[in-house]
């Protein structure tokens, strides 16, 4: 016999609570927005990935329609990227530090804080609709305390909160941006260094960091053209669309010969073009990064053997083959990581040139010094230059970072020169303007170069022909508020001996 003390009997409610109980309305998509939320924050999910099966799943079971989805993934991407100021609306309302607040109920409070201040949705639904998704993932009590937080946060708009609570710009102008933009502050400050100017060019750039960007799709060269795309007509990007719903409307690039737009909202996976690897995704810098390296001067010579020393997933190295084909050059694709070399594999099916995928450690090249005429160096980072992308990624980062991946970009920049013949080109390029990650990596490099070889900086702002505001040279700093692209960087080297 059991001899646990047995609990009391519940007492029977009464008629009026029993008349009050309301089972929690549920609401699709609050609750997948959170499943989402609570994934990124907890298991380090990365919102794009996790989000759209959530959505999938939710649209088979017929619980969200397409604006219904749309909707969930607004408040997902506003929330992560909106946290570090409805942190700091929070910790004005609640009376206790933020970290002993439970993370899923932190979750829904910054989740309602988006949808009272950064939103359209009047504030006394989506103070509700947040009760309500609190009431399901938690439970009345702490419903309670969610309702009474967030009605604090919707007595004022968002510009009344910041006057309250962000920092004086004059006393701390790192802090003021760090609350008002939503960065932490290390971030906002190498942001800053790498920019340099004036305060209107760092809340710019901040600002269009918050901003989430369209889609632009590289046409592969050999394979289809930017005017194809553009016009959808045979072989476009609009052929085979199988339900028209990613067509949406389609643009010229802005810099790049092979680049298009696709319009907000349009789904590049209902392109046929895309689907069938003719065009890909990729940003506008990034396109510009590897169109400088093809067109970079050689020191005379052959241009036969280009190399991609990192070229995991593969977008620079589809646009690289498809350059080198026209030549009759050879690319070689290296990755280190297996998985990473079958998507550039993938990348690269239906080239017209000849081209070689292969693993291998960057660090450790099986090919012989000296191989190369032009190559490519994309080397990993901490992607500070694609925050716009990443909603998540700002607060995931760490200062640290910057010290363990700068050995790996000096040792794999070394390489690259080594892989290059005298009179061949290095471009090093990272999707970071971080100034460690960029100046100070060429710099120690070409101040200690692998034994018995030499290299000279090349001016690379005439190989982007029409992009203004690209800096003293000879590297060249891409920025979001400028050009509309990530802050991607880019140094071309030749090699001289
Ligand atoms: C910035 S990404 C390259 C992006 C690629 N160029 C593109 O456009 O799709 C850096 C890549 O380098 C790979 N990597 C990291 N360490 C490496 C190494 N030692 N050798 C070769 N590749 C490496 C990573 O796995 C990652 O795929």
């Amino acid at each position: 016999m059991s001899t646990r003390p047995r609990r009391p009997a519940a007492p029977a409610p009464s008629a009026s609570s029993q008349r009050r109980y309301r089972r929690p309305r549920k609401d699709p998509v609050r609750l997948v927005a959170h499943q989402a939320l609570r994934a990124v924050q907890e298991r380090d999910a990365y919102a794009n990935l996790v989000l759209p099966p959530l959505l999938a799943k939710a649209r088979r079971a017929g619980e969200l329609d397409a604006r219904d989805a749309a909707l969930a993934t607004e408040l997902v991407y506003g929330a992560l990227r909106h946290q570090g100021t409805y942190r700091a609306v929070l910790a004005a309302c609640v009376d206790r530090p933020l970290d002993r607040v439970d993370p899923p109920v932190l979750d829904v409070l910054v989740l309602g804080t988006h949808q009272v201040l950064g939103t359209r949705i009047p504030s006394h639904a989506a103070v509700s609709t947040a009760v309500e998704l609190a009431r399901s993932v938690l439970g009345d009590g702490r419903a309670k305390f969610v309702n009474a937080v967030l009605r604090k946060v919707a007595r004022h708009g968002l510009e009344e909160w910041l006057a309250q609570i962000a920092p004086e710009w004059e006393r701390d102008p790192e802090g003021y941006l760090s609350v008002v933009h939503s960065h932490p502050r290390w971030v906002v400050s190498a942001l800053w260094d790498a920019l340099g100017g004036d305060r209107a060019g760092i809340e710019a750039l901040l600002a269009a960091d918050n901003q989430r960007p369209g889609v632009t799709l590289a046409a592969r060269p050999g394979r289809t053209t930017a005017g194809e795309l553009l016009r959808g007509g045979s072989g476009g990007a609009g052929a085979g669309a199988a339900d028209g719903e990613g067509e949406g409307e389609l643009a010229a690039g802005r810099w790049s010969p092979y680049a298009v737009r696709l319009a907000h909202g349009g789904d590049p996976a209902a392109l046929a073009a895309v689907r069938d690897g003719r065009a890909g995704v990729q940003d506008e810098g990034s396109q510009l990064t590897a169109l400088a390296l093809a067109a970079a001067p050689l020191g005379g010579g052959p241009d036969a053997r280009w190399l991609d020393l990192c070229a995991g997933p593969g977008g620079k190295a589809a646009l690289l083959a498809g350059l080198a084909a026209e030549r009759g050059a050879l690319l070689v694709a290296a990755e280190k990581q297996p998985h990473r070399a079958r998507l550039v594999a993938r990348a690269l099916a239906g080239t017209p040139g000849p081209y070689q995928v292969i693993t291998a450690d960057g660090t450790r090249p099986p090919w012989r010094p000296g191989t190369f005429d032009r190559v490519l160096a994309d080397v990993p980072c901490t992607g500070l230059g694609a925050l716009r992308r990443r909603p998540e990624a700002r607060w995931r980062r760490r200062p640290q970072d910057l010290a363990r991946l700068g050995p790996l970009q000096r040792e794999l920049l070394r390489r690259a020169l080594e892989s290059a013949r005298p009179g061949g080109v290095v471009a090093y390029v990272t999707c970071s303007p971080h100034l460690a990650e960029t100046r100070a990596v060429v710099a120690d490099v070409l101040h200690r170069p692998p034994a018995g070889l030499a290299a000279e900086p090349l001016d690379a702002r005439p190989l982007l022909p029409g992009v203004p505001g690209l800096g003293d040279g000879p590297g060249v700093q891409l920025w979001p508020h400028l050009h509309g692209t990530d802050a991607m960087h880019l140094t071309l080297l030749r090699r001289t001996r």
